[in-house]
């Protein structure tokens, strides 16, 4: 059925997975697990409450096979026992969904249901959704091999957005032999407040979405914590200091919308020489009275430069081609050959700037300076 609501993408509403890539796993008798609850009709948690040794292990219990019969309350995804919930319209996140009655913490809420695809189809998926500028992501990570996609056709928890401070979580059940995800409460939630779960979004490429959470720990940006995004963005921290996301080309966000880079060069102190972490060699070397002493930091400064420059071209030519291109789901994409070149690089880089280091304290400690008002470059000398 065709989910018409106003102002959202036409979808079809489902409330069990697609399986319309691969079959469904028939349960095997043998494969059955058959918990030892026993049904006491004064004990509301012996049927299959939270001592149920299938609800410890995450296994729905099998109908007709359950000790409890009809009173067995392991059944919650089969039986869709969902959370009243309601779809709203979000501030600058699309839209959401909040829960429409008290939910207590540990609450099964909904099923994320989808089309049930391959990780290749996902990718495929993925880049076309791109392309016919569909921004919103709706393909989450069932197992090793496959993927839920909710694009098309899915269950209301398609419209659970990320926060990095969630008030739930989503848990993997075994039903009926196959692997399901749940939205399940990580606390009390009181009716009208937003449902979210940290997607723990895997950055991989492309535009940068910013994190709209307002939680007080917000990340910033969806996929933050993934290691797609935090070597692309320590690369360009590394590439070059002065250069932060707001000035990389290849964001879609544009400036005025991106947070501040946090500065990693937190002190008190006075902000020159320092520009981020980066030594300004040209601007200690003035202060050095021995032209010799100068001229080797001057060396080395070039040398660290050609080092950087290098490192960047690197990863502009070759490193980045291969994470956008190949390195969709994963940075394995970058040829062994490349990031053996990009190791080299670095090591090159790192070694300059510890002879620029070096030095710098070494000619410091070693050699006489001049009184701070003395220090103005004369011709040929470095400039502040
Ligand atoms: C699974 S959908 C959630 C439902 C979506 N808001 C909608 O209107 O259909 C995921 C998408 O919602 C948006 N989104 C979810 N959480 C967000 C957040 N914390 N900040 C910004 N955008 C968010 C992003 O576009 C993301 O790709």
């Amino acid at each position: 059925m065709d989910q018409q609501i106003e102002g959202v993408r036409v979808y079809i509403h489902i409330n069990k997975n697609d399986f319309s890539y691969r079959e469904h796993i028939k349960q095997e008798e043998d494969d059955i697990t058959i918990c030892e609850c026993k049904y006491n009709a004064n004990d509301p948690d012996s049927a299959c409450g939270e001592r149920c040794l299938n609800v410890l292990t995450s296994i729905e219990c099998t109908p007709h096979y359950c000790p409890c019969s009809v009173h067995c309350k392991n059944q919650r995804f089969q039986k869709h026992e969902y959370a009243k919930t309601k779809l709203f319209r979000t501030e600058g996140r699309g839209w959401g969904l909040l829960a429409n009655e008290d939910i207590k913490a540990g609450r099964f809420i909904i099923e994320y249901c989808g089309e049930v695809i391959s990780w290749n189809e996902a990718r495929e998926r993925s880049l076309a959704y791109a392309s016919q500028g569909i921004n919103d992501a709706y393909i989450i990570s069932l197992n090793a091999r496959e993927c839920i996609d909710a694009t098309k056709s899915g269950s209301q928890a398609r419209f659970i957005n990320h926060s990095c401070e969630p008030n739930c979580e989503t848990r993997k059940w075994s039903v009926l032999g196959e692997v399901r995800i749940g939205i399940f409460a990580m606390r009390d939630i009181s009716i009208g407040m937003e449902l979210t779960y940290d997607y723990n979004f895997q950055w991989y490429g492309g535009a940068k979405v910013r994190c709209l959470c307002g939680a007080t720990s917000c990340c910033g940006f969806l996929g933050a914590k993934s290691r797609g995004f935090q070597e692309d963005t320590d690369v360009w921290e590394d590439i070059d200091e002065r250069c932060s996301l707001e000035d990389k080309p290849s964001s879609s966000m544009r400036p005025e919308s991106m947070p501040k880079k946090r500065s990693k060069n937190n002190h008190n102190g006075p902000s020159r020489p320092l520009n981020g972490e980066q030594v300004d060699a040209k601007f200690v070397a003035q202060f050095l009275a021995s032209k010799e002493a100068q001229e080797e930091i001057l060396k080395y400064e070039e040398q660290r430069e050609e080092a950087s420059s290098h490192l960047h071209s690197l990863y502009k030519d070759e490193v980045e081609p291969s994470i956008k291109k190949k390195a969709i789901y994963g940075v394995d994409g970058v040829p062994t050959s490349v990031a053996e070149k990009w190791i080299r690089a670095s090591c090159m880089k790192l070694k300059a700037e510890f002879n620029l280091h070096s030095s710098i304290i070494r000619n410091i400690a070693c050699t006489p300076q001049r009184a701070p008002d003395e220090a103005k470059p004369s011709e040929g000398e470095p400039k502040p």
